[in-house]
């Protein structure tokens, strides 16, 4: 059949809001050189086809943090979209509070744990805005 739909990529992104004891959440700064750099974001990214979203994710966490999450732990916040004439992206965001390891950089230009003032005042891709509001009531101290 034919595809009368607009010439876009469609991807599904993956990624985790990892909170702290305190009730903060851990953003990364997107490298100089890549799109949107310099800009705040989750950690996570592409699922690949045949990916579940949690298996994406626990994928993504391991190469961009160097840190292991089991898929039972991520419960779903929130997702979001942004579409351009290129591009029409799905982000879910997930959450967890349990993890292994310590995160490390591996993929971004820096880490920073947020608690949900900070996090408000952070500049974040657009398709991550309309996620803060959601995420708002996770990050309470435990
Ligand atoms: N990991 C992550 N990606 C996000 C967020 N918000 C958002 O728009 N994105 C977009 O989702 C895509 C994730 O792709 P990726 O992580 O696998 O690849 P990448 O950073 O090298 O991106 P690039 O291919 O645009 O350079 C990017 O286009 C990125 O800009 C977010 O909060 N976390």
């Amino acid at each position: 059949m034919e595809n009368a739909g607009p010439a876009r990529r469609s991807i599904l992104v993956v990624a985790a809001a990892l909170i702290d004891p305190e009730g903060r959440v851990l953003v990364q700064q997107r490298a100089p050189g890549k799109s949107l750099a310099g800009l705040w974001e989750f950690p996570g990214g592409k699922a690949e086809p045949g990916e579940s979203p949690e298996e994406a994710l626990v994928r993504e966490l391991d190469e961009e943090l160097g840190i292991a999450i089991d898929a039972a732990a991520l419960s779903p916040v929130a997702f979001s979209t942004a579409t351009d004439d290129a591009l029409s992206l799905v982000l879910l965001l997930f959450a967890s509070r349990v993890w292994r390891g310590v995160p490390r950089p591996f993929d971004a230009a820096a880490l920073r744990w947020c608690a949900i003032d900070a996090l408000r005042r952070l500049p974040m891709p657009p398709a991550d805005v309309p996620l803060i509001d959601p995420l708002a009531p996770w990050l309470s101290a435990t």
